[in-house]
C-alpha cells in the first residue's frame, strides 16, 4: 500500500487534507482565488475551506466533497487517491479549466471561452471569435480585453505552422515491422523526431485510417511542446488585464527540457512578446513577461495540457461514448486544469477524463474503486504495445511507467 502523506487541498467547496508540500501550497494560496474554473470557486487554504461564490452557505447547503484526497505515492510524485469505495461509471468529480483555447481550425464553430460547439457556420468567410452565451462572454473578459488590443496575425501563423497533426512515414522501412502494434511503435517514434511528410495513403491502407488518425490525435495532443502556444498567450493575457497570477500553474509539475527545445519556443516567445509591445501594454502590466516566464510555462503545459475531444449527448456507458468521441472527430481545443493534472497514468486506468459539450471535464470511474486506491487515468493509447508506451511515455512526458501492467511486461 503506498504511504499516504496529506496535504491540504481545497476544491470547488470540497475538502481534502493536510500535512507535506505545506509549504509549496501556502505559496500558491493568494492565486488560487484566480482559478477561474471559470467563474467558480476554487480557493485553497491550509485551516479552512472557502468556496467564493459560497462564503453565505452553511455547510449542510454545499454540494458534498468529491470523495478524494490528493497525497504522495512511493514511485510518482502526487497523486488522486478515493476517500471512500467509488462504483464503476460514477462521475468522482468535474474541473472547469485554468485556462483553454480552441484549435485554431476550431475557432469558427466553438465558443472562444467554453469550447461548447456552435452552429456549424456555412459561409465563406470565417466568422471570427463568437460566444455561445452571455455568461461566457462576461467570463472571458478576463483575457479578451486584453487580446481585442493586439494584432495576432503573426503569432497565429506561427502557432498553425507549428501545430499541424501530420504523421511522418517511411514506407521504406515497414517491411521490418512484422505487426501492428511494432509499428505503432515506429509511428510514434517517427512522429516526435520528425513532422514533415504527409501520411502515406498506403500505410493508412494497411493499418487502418481510423487508427492512424487515433494515433495522431493522441501523439500530437500529449507530446508536441510546440502545440500549446496559444494556451501561453491566454494565460498572458489573463495575468496582463490581473485576472490571474504569474504563477498560477507553478504548482504543477514541469516537463524536463532540453536546450534544443528551448531554443525552439523562443520564436513563440519573440512573436508573443512583439504582439503585446506593439499593442502599448503598459511595461509594468506585461513585467513578469520574460523568455524565462514563457518556457516555465510551456514547460508545465506539455505535461499537463489536455486535448478537449467533445463527446456531446447523454451517454450512459463509457465504451459508447469513446466511440461517438472517436467519431464525430470532435478535438476542439486543449485547457489546463489544477486537479486533473494531479492525477498519474496507468496503462489500465480506473479512472477515464471526459468531456461531453464544453471544457469543463469530468473524471469517471472506469471499475469499482476500494477506497485508498490511486485513481490513475491513461495519458495515451492502452492498446499500443509495452515498447510502444514505454516510448511515448519517455519521450513525450519523460518517465517510465510504473504501473501495474507495465511491471508485468504487458
Ligand atoms: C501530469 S503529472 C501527474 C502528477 C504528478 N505526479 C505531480 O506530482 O504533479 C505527470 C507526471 O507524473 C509522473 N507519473 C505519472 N504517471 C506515472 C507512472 N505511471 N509512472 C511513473 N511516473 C508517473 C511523471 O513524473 C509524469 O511526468
Amino acid at each position: 500500500m503506498i504511504e499516504v502523506k496529506e496535504l491540504s487541498f481545497y476544491v470547488q467547496g470540497s475538502r481534502m487534507s493536510h500535512s507535506v508540500l505545506r509549504c509549496c501550497y501556502s505559496r500558491c494560496q493568494s492565486r488560487y482565488k484566480f482559478l477561474y474554473s471559470q467563474s467558480t470557486v476554487v480557493s485553497f487554504s491550509s485551516t479552512a475551506v472557502t468556496t467564493t461564490s459560497n462564503r453565505n452557505e452553511t455547510p449542510s447547503s454545499r454540494p458534498a466533497p468529491p470523495p478524494i484526497r490528493v497525497a504522495i505515492t512511493e514511485s510518482a510524485g502526487r497523486g488522486v487517491f478515493a476517500t471512500r469505495r467509488i462504483g464503476a461509471g460514477d462521475t468522482i468529480h468535474t474541473a472547469k479549466p485554468i485556462a483553454s483555447h480552441p484549435s485554431l481550425s476550431a475557432i469558427d464553430t466553438v465558443c472562444y471561452f467554453c469550447l461548447k460547439r456552435m452552429k456549424t457556420f456555412t459561409g465563406s468567410e470565417p466568422q471570427g471569435v463568437s460566444f455561445c452565451c452571455e455568461k461566457c462572454e462576461k467570463s472571458s473578459k478576463v483575457f479578451y480585453d486584453v487580446e481585442k488590443k493586439a494584432d495576432w496575425l503573426a503569432f497565429d501563423d506561427y502557432c498553425r505552422l507549428n501545430t499541424q497533426p501530420i504523421i511522418t512515414l517511411q514506407p521504406l522501412k515497414l517491411s521490418k515491422y512484422q505487426d501492428i502494434s511494432d509499428w505503432t511503435g515506429f509511428l510514434v517514434t517517427n512522429v516526435i523526431e520528425e513532422k514533415n511528410l504527409e501520411t502515406s495513403a498506403d500505410w493508412c491502407k494497411v493499418v487502418g485510417l481510423d487508427r492512424v488518425r487515433a494515433l495522431e490525435k493522441e501523439v500530437m495532443g500529449r507530446t508536441e511542446g510546440m502545440k500549446y502556444p496559444l494556451l501561453v498567450k491566454r494565460l498572458a493575457c489573463m495575468v496582463i488585464s490581473g485576472g490571474a497570477q504569474a504563477d498560477i500553474i507553478d504548482i504543477l509539475q514541469p516537463a524536463s527540457l532540453t536546450p534544443e527545445m528551448i531554443l525552439k519556443m523562443e520564436e513563440g516567445f519573440r512573436l508573443l512578446r512583439s504582439a503585446f509591445s506593439k499593442a502599448n501594454i503598459r511595461d509594468e502590466h506585461i513585467s513578469f513577461f520574460t523568455k524565462d516566464w514563457y518556457t516555465a510555462v510551456l514547460a508545465r503545459i506539455r505535461i499537463n495540457a489536455f486535448r478537449i475531444e467533445l463527446a456531446g449527448g447523454v451517454y450512459e456507458d463509457l465504451l459508447s461514448l469513446a466511440a461517438a468521441s472517436v467519431e464525430a472527430e470532435s478535438a476542439v481545443g486543449n485547457a489546463i486544469y489544477m486537479l486533473p493534472s494531479l492525477y498519474n497514468h496507468d496503462c489500465d486506468p480506473n479512472t477515464h477524463i471526459i468531456w461531453i459539450e464544453d471544457a469543463e471535464a469530468k473524471l469517471k470511474a472506469l471499475r469499482d474503486i476500494e477506497e485508498g486506491e490511486e485513481l490513475r487515468i491513461c495519458y495515451i493509447d492502452a492498446s499500443m504495445s509495452y515498447d510502444a508506451r514505454q516510448n511515448i511515455l519517455s519521450r513525450g512526458f519523460g518517465f517510465k511507467c510504473n504501473c501495474q501492467r507495465c511491471l508485468s511486461g504487458d
